[in-house]
């Protein structure tokens, strides 16, 4: 079983097996290392099924394994940590290269242990993070302040925003308000001094950190351990972190803000290339926070540790319920002022949440729909981990990294950058990886065994005799052994080959041989249909949980949109009910003044046409009086012309008997004329109708109109 060669591998797959639980139950090693050549490091175990299972033999092939007892600086010199950082540092010149470290296994087997370490033991991270500082010490920029800060933000492909440490650590301390960092409206101003902060304020926060400094622990020591860095460079170092959740991108170095439904909120962030980035996808929108020295760096990984999602299971009572990504840039340029651009790669650590088994873990509701996300996040990864090898083998030619978010983050900067499309980007060179595969001697063996299929370098599969057959029918035969070796891959539970080296014996042996195999092939054959039954409703499972989840989820969403959707319509109601009564009123008071300006146009009109036939009608009766005054004078001549004539003789012109009346009257002369003048003084209405009693109402005019009209008959 030959594994390739370290280079070839987008990631060298180590293998670590935890020590056992202290206080556990004894129960049967299913795992068992096997001894190394020539003191070699050992590369091989043994996946011995349980004794009640007629299973196969299992031999896995990684770049190396390591043992119950090694210990942490053990794995971190072993993994070629700080080969991996010279890469970063880049000692001779250039971009340098980006490194992953990344641990994968069932939940509870250690990976948070490696990567993160616990109470009295460093892990890898914090290794490393300190062998980067010690490395660098002497060519670190002196400040992290503006302009330096400017100029690492300009340089930032990823459209983040960049903070100093001290600033951050006073904002997460409580210092500074939640939204008042400089990232919290987009703006890229520069951030300010520590001066901003009062004096008590910066005193509380450093005893605090100060504390929490105290606490960490500091073994292993890497004190005497540094690295080679570019000594014409000055350094600046930067961290950010983030985790991948249901597929989903979070930042853990934004805090949460309170949702409408008071619920922490976290935006969900994309893995996209960028205007700075265009040939390799990055995280965009991180916050970042430039640290000058190992405690602040330290300080800032606590702080983004302590919103990681974590949970209670079955298997394990602080399980990481997300993949946790801590990136440390190693930024450099070269010293000098003139020079503003910086370069340079980065270290990734990946903190992988484990698989499990929904029966084992006892999850349910979300946490069990979690456990079938990262179940289905990591089967991705094994499917991707496989055709690594097949493609070094050159069996295969691509690795479907692009199936969801966790492969395409861990792979996707695996390749080289593709040749000329970008011509102002600088060619990078292909990340190198490195996963630590963790597993428990002790643990779940069906667990256990898809792990390592999925993330073995090599794999042989060794088929015994079925021995209750070939107890009683071969008993005198020497004992036969035969391999059934199949190179890495997924090649399928049917599929495994059989070579069968006949001894020499009677055609009946043979043929009880032949048949032994066959018996035991099948009984393979069928454990592995059984274990595939078990995944299967395992899934199954899973699934179902995801659905019943989901449907709660549908059905709250379904009341909360309902409820606001009532609540839109009766907002909406009421202001179309305010709109229209506001348009009756408008509507109304238009219609009063129509009519008001009708009636105003009518009395107007009425008032000239009476006032122009009040004119005419006086001028009439004006006239005639005067005619009847004139007549009178004229009577009144005539009577004085007559009486001087004869004053004592003659009669008044009336009692003469040669003076006639008129035909048809029955009164006197002198009778009618007054008569008439009294008729006329009757009819005659003066201009001011309604005299000194105040305006004229029009129904007062209208009344003296048709009374004027109804008394001609008498004139
Ligand atoms: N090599 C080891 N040496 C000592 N203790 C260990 C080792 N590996 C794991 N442990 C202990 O086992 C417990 C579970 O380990 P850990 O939390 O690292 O598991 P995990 O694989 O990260 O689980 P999950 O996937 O659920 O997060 C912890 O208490 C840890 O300290």
């Amino acid at each position: 079983m030959e594994l390739a060669s370290k280079s070839q591998n987008l990631f060298n797959v180590y293998l670590r097996l935890r020590p056992p639980y202290p206080g556990a139950l004894q129960t049967e090693r299913i795992l068992d290392v096997e001894a190394a050549a020539d003191n070699l490091h050992p590369s091989h175990i043994t996946l011995n099924p349980p004794p009640d299972r007629r299973r196969a033999i299992e031999r896995f092939g990684f770049t190396q394994v390591f043992e119950e007892d090694a210990s942490q600086l053990d794995v971190f010199h072993c993994t070629d940590a700080p080969s991996l950082i010279e890469g970063v540092l880049a000692p001779h010149g250039g971009d340098g290269t980006d490194a992953v470290v990344a641990t994968l296994g069932v939940t509870g087997s250690g990976k948070t242990h490696t990567i993160l370490g616990s109470r009295n033991q460093r892990g890898l991270t914090q290794l490393a993070v300190d062998v980067i500082f010690r490395s660098i010490s002497d060519n670190m920029v002196e400040s992290a302040q503006s302009p330096t800060l400017d100029s690492l933000q300009a340089c930032d492909a990823s459209e983040s925003t960049l903070v100093t440490a001290p600033y951050f650590l006073d904002g997460m301390n409580g210092d500074i308000p939640q939204g008042t960092y400089r990232g919290s409206g987009g703006s890229r101003s520069t951030t300010p001094m520590m001066g901003e902060s009062t004096f008590s304020s910066q005193r509380r926060t450093l005893r605090r950190n100060s504390t929490l400094l105290n606490s960490l622990p500091y073994s292993p020591d890497v004190s005497d351990f540094v690295v080679p860095c570019d000594p014409a460079a000055e350094y600046a170092v930067i961290v950010s972190m983030y985790e991948v959740h249901n597929d989903r991108i979070y930042d853990l170095l934004t805090p949460a803000s309170k949702s409408a439904a008071n619920k922490d909120y976290r935006r969900p962030l994309l893995f996209k290339p960028t205007e700075l980035s265009p040939d390799r996808k990055v995280v965009a929108g991180l916050r970042k926070v430039v640290c000058t020295d190992v405690r602040e760096a330290l300080l800032v990984l606590e702080a983004g540790l302590q919103e990681r999602r974590v949970a209670g299971t079955g298997s394990n009572s602080v399980s990481s319920r997300s993949h946790g990504f801590f990136c440390f840039e190693v930024k450099k340029r070269s010293f000098g002022w003139q020079n503003n651009s910086w370069t340079g790669s980065k270290l990734t650590v990946v903190d992988l949440a484990g698989s499990e088994r929904a029966r084992d873990a006892k999850t349910q509701g979300a946490t069990l729909a979690e456990a079938g996300k990262i179940n289905e996040s990591l089967m991705y990864l094994g499917q991707c981990l496989q055709s690594q090898s097949e493609v070094s083998a050159g069996r295969a030619n691509v690795v479907p990294y692009r199936q969801c978010k966790l492969t395409e983050i861990l792979f996707s900067n695996s390749f080289p950058s593709a040749a000329g499309s970008y011509s102002h980007t600088p060619r990078r060179n292909p990340q190198r990886g490195v996963m630590i595969v963790t597993a428990d001697p002790l643990g779940d063996f069906n667990a256990t065994s898809q792990i390592l299929r999925y993330s073995a370098l090599a794999r042989e599969v060794t088929v015994t005799r079925a021995p209750s057959f070939t107890a009683n029918t071969l008993a005198p035969s020497p004992t036969v052994s035969t391999h059934h070796t199949r190179p890495f891959g997924n090649a399928g539970f049917g599929s495994v080959r059989s070579h069968f080296s006949p001894v020499k014996a009677t055609d009946e042996r043979v043929t009880m041989e032949i048949a032994a195999l066959e018996i035991a092939r099948m009984s393979e054959e069928i454990e592995q249909l059984r274990q595939e039954i078990e995944v299967q409703s395992e899934a199954r499972i899973i699934a179902e949980a995801h659905l019943l989840s989901t449907e709660d989820r549908m059905i709250d969403m379904e009341a909360a949109v309902r409820e606001e959707c009532a609540l839109e319509f009766e907002q909406r109601l009421a202001m179309e009910l305010a709109r229209f009564k506001a348009s009756m009123q408008i509507e109304k008071e238009r219609h009063e003044e129509h009519w008001d300006r009708k009636v105003d146009i009518l009395e107007r009109g009425l008032d000239t046409g009476f006032e122009e036939d009040f004119d005419k009608e006086n001028v009439l009766v004006e006239n005639l009086t005067q005619e009847v005054e004139r007549l009178r004078r004229e009577n009144m001549i005539l009577k004085r012309e007559l009486s001087n004539r004869s004053p004592s003789k003659r009669k008044p012109l009336e009692e003469r008997e040669d003076f006639v009346l008129p035909s048809g009257s029955g009164t006197p002369k002198h009778d009618s004329v007054t008569s008439i003048s009294r008729k006329f003084e009757r009819i005659k209405i003066s201009s001011d109708v309604g005299g000194a009693n105040g305006p004229r109402s029009p129904k007062k005019v209208r009344r003296l109109v048709a009374r004027r009209w109804d008394e001609p008959d008498d004139v």
